[in-house]
């Protein structure tokens, strides 16, 4: 398999060239996942999602990834259990991922890449009334991390690759409704690493419970090329550049110690 230390040198948007290490920050995202350093807890439960699609609301590419956004106003759409001791609401999920099948997860498992990487995004609305209060909180957001592998097609991922291309521009945005996250999530919700860190995109805070699933998804090589297809840049720039490897280069454990879920 492929390692971090085997990539090329992969050129990284200026956004990711940036601050590779927060100030003073000692629980930062992503992280390799040492599977066999991982702490099985008892104590931790299934996940308990309860997703509403009636709440989905758009797909945009905000330069980075694309992101579809959920009405995160009331808890219709909500993640409880787990590691988890408050309800959390959705607010938006996106990816990451690579130029190549090669590479493009910003977790990764013994070393292991996955060529992308699915972020559910949740903030915590037992305490907060936003997610921008949440994101600044320590227990603020909950994000579920799923693994994506090239294989079958995904048939709940089509109606989201087919509107990829309305938004290839940075800034663009289309109605997406009626879309239910759950079909993105693996069979078995049950097994999962958990550990504390942050945002791996600017504010890059550290407010997140992560919630790394050990089951991939799988989708098809075609479904990801499309992916690729979006660009990073607007359409006024003159030199438009493809919108892929924007995952962060790993951060530094700094003691942290990763639960599992199971044995
Ligand atoms: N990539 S991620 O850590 O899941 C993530 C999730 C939510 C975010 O909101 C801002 S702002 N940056 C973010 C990064
Ligand atoms: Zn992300």
């Amino acid at each position: 398999a492929v390692t971090l230390r085997d990539l090329p040198a992969v050129k990284l948007h200026p956004m990711w060239q940036g601050p590779l290490v927060v100030p003073g920050g000692d629980r930062q995202s992503p992280i390799d996942i040492v599977v066999r350093k991982s702490v099985f807890d008892s104590e931790l439960k299934p996940l308990v999602t309860d997703y509403d699609p009636q709440t989905c609301q758009q797909i945009w590419n905000n330069g980075y990834s694309f992101l579809v956004e959920y009405d995160d106003t009331t808890d219709k759409s909500t993640l409880k259990g787990g590691p988890l001791q408050d309800k959390f609401r959705l607010c938006q999920f996106h990816f990451h991922w690579g130029e190549s099948n090669a590479w493009g997860s910003e977790h990764t498992v013994d070393r292991r890449l996955f060529p992308a990487e699915l972020h559910l995004v949740h903030w915590n609305s037992d305490k907060y009334s936003l997610f921008e209060e949440a994101v600044m909180e320590d227990n603020g957001l909950a994000v579920i991390g799923v693994f994506l592998k090239v294989g079958r097609r995904h048939e709940g991922l089509q109606k989201l690759v087919d509107a990829l291309p309305a938004i290839r521009h940075k800034g663009s945005v289309v109605e997406f409704t009626r879309f239910d996250p759950a079909c993105l999530l693996p069979t078995n919700t049950e097994d999962y690493w958990t550990y504390h860190g942050s945002l791996t995109t600017p504010p890059l805070t550290e407010s997140v419970t992560w919630i790394v699933m050990k089951q991939h998804i799988e989708v098809s090589h075609d479904q990801l090329a499309v992916f690729r297809s979006l660009l990073f840049t607007s359409a006024e720039e003159e030199v438009q550049k493809s919108m892929v490897n924007n995952f962060r280069v790993q951060q530094p454990l700094c003691g942290r110690s990763v639960r599992s879920s199971f044995t």
